[in-house]
């Protein structure tokens, strides 16, 4: 598979007053190929967000470095990135983000059509509504005549009418009830398969992810700590803090790891060592003092970084 995106330890710091800083993201690496589903998730505040908004160009790196089909999009002007932003959209959990309440949402899905010099208008407009299920003739309403879950669909149209080859979701389905919240992740991975479209797709819901990620990095404290394909990483967490997370899942029996207590630390003074030795079920003095580097495991391309990866295998 072709390598679409990749992050080279792409770090994010911002500033609070004036002496403290807040570590939000930490040489964080990964690639995203042509067609793939790559789900970053964690707790809330891990740096999935602020990950995710580098990777399309909304928020410049601290340090650290972006690619985007080979070339290196870190750092460019408003202007020089211009070319870029077709080919790279983000969606968001406020599915009223991307629509102007007194604009019916036709107008808001044309805009970006017209921006670019479109020729034909109305058959893409067609052609988006027939792919995320919804009505042609409705696109003279506004956003608060739709649903939650429909206007999350329009969110998704607006996201897709440029026809991008990256497509960056923040929790695009927490917002939702739980039935809808189905269909929309349906919706997701019917336009995963159509449209050969790669995508990171952000949650802190490891049931939700599992259904539609082909890879899942798990984050913590601003690094990732695990990375895998889907199915091995659920069958065989290695690191303690996704065995934790993984047994905060109901639907996944027999857990292998105690639920997470305590609070995460927080990113102005992450802890020494590994960040996530003060929860750690299995730490050792060693994880204090030195910090484990995310490390190829030699089992199905994960990368763990832990000091003590628990390698007993699940059984479902
Ligand atoms: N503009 C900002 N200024 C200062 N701190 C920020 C800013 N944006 C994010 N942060 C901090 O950076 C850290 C990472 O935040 P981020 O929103 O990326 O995490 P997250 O995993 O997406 O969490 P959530 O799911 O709650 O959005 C948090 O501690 C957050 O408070």
């Amino acid at each position: 598979m072709t390598v679409l995106l990749k992050a080279q330890d792409v770090t994010k710091k911002y500033a609070l007053g004036r002496k403290k800083v807040v570590h939000a993201v930490s040489d964080v690496s990964l690639t995203v190929s042509r067609g793939e589903t790559l789900a970053l998730v964690g707790e809330s505040g891990c740096g999935k967000s602020t990950l995710g908004r580098m990777l399309v160009g909304l928020s410049a790196p601290s340090s650290g470095h972006i690619f985007f089909d080979d070339k290196e999009i870190t750092g460019l002007s408003e202007r020089a990135m211009r070319p870029w932003r077709p080919r790279m959209q983000m969606i968001f959990q406020d599915s009223y983000a991307s629509f102007n309440p007194r604009r019916s949402v036709g107008g808001s899905l044309s805009e970006p059509l017209k921006i670019h010099r479109h020729k034909n208008i109305q058959e893409r407009l067609e052609e988006i509504t027939r792919l995320v299920g919804i009505s042609y003739a409705d696109l003279g309403r506004y956003p608060s005549a739709f649903s939650g879950g429909q206007r999350q669909r329009l969110n998704i149209a607006r996201a897709l009418v440029l026809k991008p080859e990256l497509l960056v979701a923040d929790e695009p389905v927490a917002a939702l009830d739980v039935s809808i919240q189905a269909q929309i992740i349906n919706l997701f991975r019917e336009l995963q398969s159509s449209l050969g479209l790669a995508s990171v797709f952000i949650s802190h819901d490891l049931s939700v992810v599992r259904q539609m990620a082909d890879r899942i990095a798990v984050m913590y404290l601003g690094r990732i700590i695990e990375e895998g394909e889907s199915l091995s990483l659920i069958a065989t967490p290695l690191h303690p803090y996704t065995r934790a997370l993984l047994a905060a899942v109901p639907q996944l029996n027999r857990p292998l790891g105690a639920p997470l207590k305590g609070d995460i630390p927080s990113p102005v003074h992450p802890p020494s060592g590994c960040a996530f030795h003060t929860r750690c079920p299995v730490a050792q003095p060693r994880c204090a003092l030195e910090r484990p580097l995310l490390q190829d495991y030699g089992l199905e391309g994960r990368r763990v970084a832990c000091h003590y990866p628990q390698s007993e295998v699940r059984k479902l």
